[in-house]
């Protein structure tokens, strides 16, 4: 008998629904009991979308209100003590403090931005930290660990859940993060190793698997993706003796791995005392073989074939050729699932019909959203447990579904491969070494010491987010939109003049966000009207989806970055977005390498870097924010991406003279694991994300004696609070003491598209204040 089963499905709703009940109850529009009653009512209709998908189990505990991870620090009672809740506050309000923080004297204007990360506030209760969930965009809150943490059950939302899905009649797999990926994704906050804790934190995991149990959870689905990396030694050995405490609770464990191979940890897996293994058939398909020797016959496989991270159709006829034999081999009993959870894939292909939309009927017919994967999975269980006749015309369907894709004359470009074929070898090399560039540039712009910029975007207000809307329903014409955002990029230019900025920025009114936009504009990508992905809390974002050969067809930002610059004598940054993340935030083609992909991406986006040479932009600003979060998350992997990625940046950058300033961005990540890279880029600056460490990111640089200029973010994008000139002036002292002051820039954290106009303009006029009296100090 086969079963099926998914190990996650999207929780914001096809229309977003619990993106704008967060955002109102935010604003104080909508009461916790109302809000609750959107959460009920999605996870009702996702559990009714996957029994009808003929879904053995629904799966519970993968709905939240911010990040799942959260929910567990909630769920084991490890809310930090520095919060310092006194117990009055509600479970909803102290959950939305820790994704949040507060900041008591300006709560106003931080709930109206519908911002979600609050960094540093007034009153000392800066949000948890936010990072990326291992190599996706989704970004998770960090739990944080001190020596004397301490666990315990603090919640009951899991198993009031566990009793909604039941009480409508399903059959429940419920699902928790596993107690060591649980310690692994979180952070010590003090000299110690939070390993030391799983001793503590096991017996309450041992409670929650029994109280699921009891509360009607046939299964537990028990998350270890960590089992995916590179593990020291330690915490590998710390897994049998934990599963074999776990045991104890009595059950019916299924643990579940994804996002990479297993490799040296196959071993361990098919070990653990649990009664089934899900593994990531589509990130590790030669894996498959080796455990259907090595699981022990008693326990389940759970083979996820359906691709949880692409929103390709999946070649039905390859996945029934990797499942028969193993299903063979394991008497005919097998569970179908998803790769991964569902979470990073737009929930239905329903919304991408009709007139209006942008997704032609040919390119439609190529692709399975969460709700059709769940499909594609029960096609192929019923094949086994029915016969292939009575899917037939199904199998027909898709069958029809990737020929066509194969066979359309709009996957391929014979012209992108023959600019690739004539691609000259130094194509990724500038004219000259760093030094003499920096002479040059030094000399054509002028600038004073610790030259202050900021990142990119200035705030997307609502009006500039109406306005665009009006403009794709038809409601407003093309040129009143474009006055529109030509007035929003005047008033940005006038008030960074005012503020003293000496480099600007047109500020992305625009755009409606950096990838998407791109996305837009180059032939080979197509973009969706409503596959909306969770970034994180109510944030999301529309990744394109790139389906064929990539190419420009004509400047994509030139008119509007030389309007700018037409505005003020001050040099303007161009602003791109690089090859690396167009690739990284895209649904990416499966049926050639990342890294064609990306040269092609490379190649478009080095004609727009020569194109704002051609009209006078002086500095051009290609950000690559994804290019840590791209790294393989296995070690043996990263050599191989980062020389195809740096080579893809390094020609999308290239192609301009001495004189014309490149600069690149990174946020969201550590960095110093691949420094020598990123000083491979060779931008003549880069600007990163270093105020939450407290400057601390930086040290790499100073040690890897950086060759090139650095701007470290002096204050945090994530916190409407305003940083004080002294505390931006303490973190450049800091900056100063690792890299030469004559290298160094400043700049905020990232672009500043989430806060609103009257925080920002405080927040760069202390800024830049700060800038002031470092020059005094240093001289310039
Ligand atoms: C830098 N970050 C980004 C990541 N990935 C990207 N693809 N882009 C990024 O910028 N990953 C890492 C981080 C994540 N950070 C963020 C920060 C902010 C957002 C965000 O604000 N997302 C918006 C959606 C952005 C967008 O596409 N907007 C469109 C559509 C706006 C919209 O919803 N319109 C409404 C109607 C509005 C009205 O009538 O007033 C509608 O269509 O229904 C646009 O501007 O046109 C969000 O709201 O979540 C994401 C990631
Ligand atoms: N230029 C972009 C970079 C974000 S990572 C911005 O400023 O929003
Ligand atoms: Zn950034």
């Amino acid at each position: 008998m086969i079963l099926s089963h998914t190990l996650g499905f999207p929780r914001i709703g096809a229309q977003r629904e619990l993106k704008f009940a967060l955002e109102r109850h935010w604003r104080g529009e909508l009461d916790a009991a109302a809000l609750e009653a959107v959460g009920r009512e999605l996870r009702q209709r996702h559990w009714a979308l996957q029994r009808d998908a003929g879904l053995d189990f629904v799966t519970v505990g993968d709905f939240a209100y911010y990040d799942h991870v959260a929910n567990h620090i909630q769920l084991l009672g490890c809310e930090p003590a520095r919060f310092g809740f006194d117990g009055s506050e509600g479970e909803l309000t102290r959950y939305f403090t820790l994704a949040r923080g507060v900041a008591a004297d300006i709560a106003g204007s931080a709930a109206g931005c519908g911002c979600a990360a609050a960094g540093p506030a007034h009153d000392g209760r800066p949000a948890l930290e936010m990072t990326k969930w291992f190599d996706t965009n989704y970004h998770y809150l960090v739990p944080e660990f001190l020596p004397d943490t301490a666990f315990s059950l603090a919640s009951s939302r899991l198993f009031d859940e566990v009793a909604e899905a039941r009480a409508l009649g399903h059959a429940v797999k419920a699902v928790v993060l596993g107690p060591l990926s649980f310690l692994w994704l979180g952070k010590e906050k003090a000299t110690f190793d939070r390993l030391a804790l799983l001793e503590r934190l096991l017996p309450v995991y041992g409670q929650l698997l029994s109280r699921l149990k009891a509360a009607g959870a046939e299964w537990v689905q028990i998350d270890e993706p960590i089992l995916g990396l590179d593990l020291p030694a330690a915490w590998r050995a710390a897994f049998e003796p934990a599963y074999i405490a776990l045991a104890a609770a009595r059950a019916r464990l299924m643990l579940a791995t994804y996002f990479s191979p297993l490799a040296d940890n196959l071993n361990l897996a098919c070990r653990l005392p649990v009664a089934a293994l899900h593994v990531d058939a589509v990130r590790a398909p030669d894996e498959l073989a080796a455990l259907a020797d090595w699981l022990p016959a008693h326990k389940e496989l759970s083979v996820g074939i359906v691709d949880g991270r692409n929103i390709w159709r999946t070649d039905l006829d390859r996945a029934l050729a990797r499942l028969l034999p193993l299903a063979e081999r394991r008497g005919g009993r097998l569970w179908l699932a998803p790769s991964c959870s569902l979470l990073h894939v737009p929930v239905s292909l329903a919304a991408e019909a009709g007139p209006r939309a942008p997704l032609d009927d040919e390119l439609r017919g190529w692709l399975a959203f969460a709700t059709e994967k769940l499909a594609e999975i029960d096609i192929l269980k019923r094949v086994f447990n029915d016969g292939e006749d009575t899917v037939a015309e199904d199998l027909a369907a898709s069958r029809r579904a990737l020929a066509a894709r194969r066979a359309s004359p709009r996957v391929a470009d014979p012209a992108v491969a023959a600019r690739l074929a004539a691609l000259p070898a130094d194509a990724d090399r500038r004219r000259s070494a760093f030094p003499l560039r920096q002479a040059r540039q030094r000399e054509r712009l002028g600038l004073p010491a610790f030259p202050t910029t900021t990142i990119g975007s200035f705030p997307q207000t609502a009006e500039i987010r109406a306005a665009r809307a009006a403009f794709k329903r038809g409601e407003l014409d093309s040129a009143s939109y474009r006055e529109r955002m030509a007035q929003e990029i005047a008033h940005a230019v006038r008030r960074q003049e005012s503020l003293g900025l000496d480099v600007l920025v047109h500020g992305e009114a625009e755009r409606n966000d950096m990838v998407e936009y791109f996305g837009e504009q180059l032939a080979g990508f197509a973009f969706t009207a409503s596959g909306w992905v969770q970034s994180y809390g109510s944030r999301c974002v529309k990744p394109p989806l790139i389906y064929g050969d990539v190419s420009r067809p004509q400047p994509m930002t030139v008119e509007w970055t030389t309007y700018a610059q037409g505005l003020t004598a001050r040099p303007m940054k161009g602003m791109l977005t690089g090859p690396i993340t167009l690739l990284q935030w895209s649904f990416v083609r499966d049926d050639q390498p990342r890294a064609d992909t990306a040269l092609q991406i490379a190649l478009a986006i080095r004609d727009e870097v020569a194109d704002l040479e051609r009209a006078g932009i002086a500095i051009i600003q290609i950000d690559e924010p994804a290019i840590r979060e791209g790294l393989p998350l296995r070690h043996g992997d990263w050599r191989a991406y980062l020389a195809w990625a740096t080579r893809a940046f390094r020609i999308a950058a290239s192609p301009v003279a001495d004189e014309t300033q490149i600069h690149t961005h990174m946020c969201y990540a550590e960095f110093n694991d691949i420094l020598p890279e990123i000083a491979a880029l060779d931008a003549d600056v880069i600007t990163i994300e270093t105020s939450r460490s407290d400057m601390e990111l930086l040290a790499g640089f100073g040690d890897f004696r950086y060759p090139n200029e650095i701007g470290p973010g002096v204050y945090d994008i994530h916190s409407p609070q305003v940083p004080a000139t002294a505390e931006m002036e303490r973190l450049l002292e800091k900056a100063a003491a690792v890299i030469p002051a004559q290298n160094l820039w400043v700049n905020p954290d990232c672009g500043l598209k989430t806060r609103a106009w009257p925080e920002t303009e405080a927040a760069l006029r202390n800024m830049v204040e700060a800038a002031k009296r470092l020059r005094v100090r240093y001289g310039g």
